[in-house]
């Protein structure tokens, strides 16, 4: 007799949708607040689905730019996502109760330096715009009424105005090293940027007795960060 093959994930437990690296590790010091503690390291595991010490309780690892599209869909009851990745999506089906202040950084509008973008914008100029987050970009030159032809990147945005794809990029800036590493100057800040818990909206309804302690606890050790 032929049997169901088992679901990856019980939808009975909890899960939490994460990306590697800065997010993760922003994330683990909030996930100890609610007494949660992720018994495998993603950065030596090939592990997508990762345990925790709560057996109702487990995270996938996903692209940054792919926790809302889990969360979204279900697949996923919560995430964390940076706004940015967050502006790009949407945000359709997602409530955001809190922003976890970390992964904590800046959208900027950056030119390879000697290049006047005052006086480019000031003449009516149209830029080339190189980036990965095209929405913001695109709202941000609306708002400005300059005339933009963005390019779409998926990383390494601080090469193109080096090579001449492009007259300026947005991206994302924290200290600052990227862009001097590459000879490009900071001309306008667009926002803040920080992570945000992200709730499945079904999932806040029917697992709301589980998910509501977490999500005060994600919201004491934030703000006391
Ligand atoms: N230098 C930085 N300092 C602080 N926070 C940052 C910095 N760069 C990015 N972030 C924030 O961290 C989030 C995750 O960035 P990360 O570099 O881990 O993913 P990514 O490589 O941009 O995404 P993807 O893998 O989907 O391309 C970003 O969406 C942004 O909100
Ligand atoms: O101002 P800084 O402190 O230099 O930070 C800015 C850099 O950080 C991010 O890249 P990240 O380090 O995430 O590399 P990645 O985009 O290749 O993931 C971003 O895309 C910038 O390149």
């Amino acid at each position: 007799m032929s049997t169901l093959p088992s679901q990856a994930t019980d939808r009975s437990q909890l899960i939490l949708a994460l990306s590697k690296g800065r997010i993760f590790e922003d994330t683990l010091p909030l996930l100890a607040a609610a007494g949660i503690t992720v018994t495998e390291n993603p950065e030596t595991s090939r592990k997508l689905i990762l345990p925790t010490n709560d057996p109702n309780v487990r995270v996938l690892i996903v692209r940054a730019t792919d926790v809302p599209t889990y969360v979204q869909h279900g697949a996923a009851d919560f995430g964390v996502a940076g706004k940015d990745v967050l502006f790009e999506h949407g945000g359709e089906g997602l409530y955001q109760p809190i922003d976890l202040n970390i992964a904590r950084c800046r959208m900027s509008v950056a030119v390879k330096a000697g290049f006047d973008y005052e006086t480019a914008v000031r003449q009516g100029a149209r830029l080339r715009v190189a980036t990965k987050f095209t929405e913001m970009a695109r709202q941000h030159f609306a708002k400005k009424g300059v005339h933009v032809d963005l390019i779409k990147l998926y990383g390494s945005m601080e090469l193109a105005p080096l090579v001449g794809l492009s007259d300026a990029i947005v991206d994302l800036v924290s200290t600052g090293s990227t862009l001097r590493a590459n000879n490009l100057v900071e001309v306008e800040e667009i926002c803040d940027i920080s992570s945000r818990l992200v709730v499945n909206q079904a999932a806040l309804k029917l697992k709301r007795a589980r998910l509501q302690p977490i999500l005060e606890a994600f919201e004491r050790a934030s703000q006391s960060a």
